[in-house]
């Protein structure tokens, strides 16, 4: 019986994906947690649609566990985690080591520590989950973002770590995508390039993650599993 009062929290949710899915996720009469690290127009929408809004950044550790104790004096339970805060960085010369540190703070180390430090809000009662978003890429790493490849193949492996210690009561699983949105800065020889990576050759929008979100959420029976959205990239 799942508890209409436990909030999702989604983490990065102030654009984008993580924006999309907020929004999808209180039309569906969800309560909703997000994490933000800029405060947006954005943001004040969502506080409008009743969410809570936590500020965020998980660059250094402080600001993870300050961030998990926000949590707990936000809810005393969680429907579901969704950890979707990423920062897409390339390797700067001289800053190879910042950069390595800043992809593993946001996408290894926050969802590792919030994962251990919240599953017992998950523990309410009825169906819980969590859920990484990774990326594609890590099926062959990336030669322009090393740092970035490599700390989503480790939430990868995250996946099946907190889906094999956190079963029956939570389920655990990952969503990779590939081309889901361009950034404002992608010209047009670069979304030409993109989008001949895959055999669909689509920038489908959030709304595809939105609705593997959806089939998680409401399958009893995945766990462990990674669902790849990546409109075909390995069949090239
Ligand atoms: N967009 C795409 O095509 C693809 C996306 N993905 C994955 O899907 C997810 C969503 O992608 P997208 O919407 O493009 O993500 P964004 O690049 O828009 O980032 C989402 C949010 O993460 C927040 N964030 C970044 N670094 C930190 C940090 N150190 N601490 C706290 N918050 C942080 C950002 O906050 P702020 O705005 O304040 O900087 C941002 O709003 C990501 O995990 C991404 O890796 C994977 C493949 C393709
Ligand atoms: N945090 C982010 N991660 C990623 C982004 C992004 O905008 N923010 N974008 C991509 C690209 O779309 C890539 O999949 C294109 O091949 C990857 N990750």
């Amino acid at each position: 019986m799942s508890n209409p009062e436990a909030p999702i929290l989604i983490t990065g949710a102030a654009q984008r994906i993580g924006l999309h899915c907020a929004e999808r996720l209180l039309g569906d009469g969800h309560p909703v947690i997000i994490s933000y690290r800029t405060e947006r127009e954005s943001v004040e929408r969502l506080r409008k649609r009743g969410a809570t809004a936590l500020q965020a950044d998980f660059s250094t550790t402080d600001g993870i566990l300050a961030f998990i104790e926000a949590v707990h004096a936000h809810t005393g339970q969680l429907r579901a985690i969704v950890h979707n805060a990423s920062d897409w960085l390339s390797e700067k010369p001289g800053h190879e080591a910042e950069t390595f540190q800043q992809m593993f703070q946001v996408h290894m180390l926050a969802p590792y520590l919030i994962n251990l430090r919240c599953a017992e809000l998950l523990k309410y009662g009825g169906p819980a989950d969590i859920v990484h978003i990774g990326d594609d890429v890590t099926r062959k790493g990336s030669a322009k973002h090393i740092a970035y490849a490599a700390s989503k193949a480790g939430l990868e492996n995250l996946t099946l770590s907190f889906a094999a210690l956190l079963a029956p009561t939570i389920k655990v699983n990952g969503i990779s995508p590939a081309m889901i949105q361009f950034n404002s800065g992608d010209d047009e020889a670069y979304r030409r390039k993109a989008l001949a990576k895959s055999v669909l050759g689509l920038e489908p929008g959030p709304e595809v993650v939105y609705l593997s979100l959806r089939h998680l959420l409401d399958n009893p029976y995945i766990t462990g599993t990674h669902i790849t959205l990546n409109g075909g990239r390995h069949l090239i």
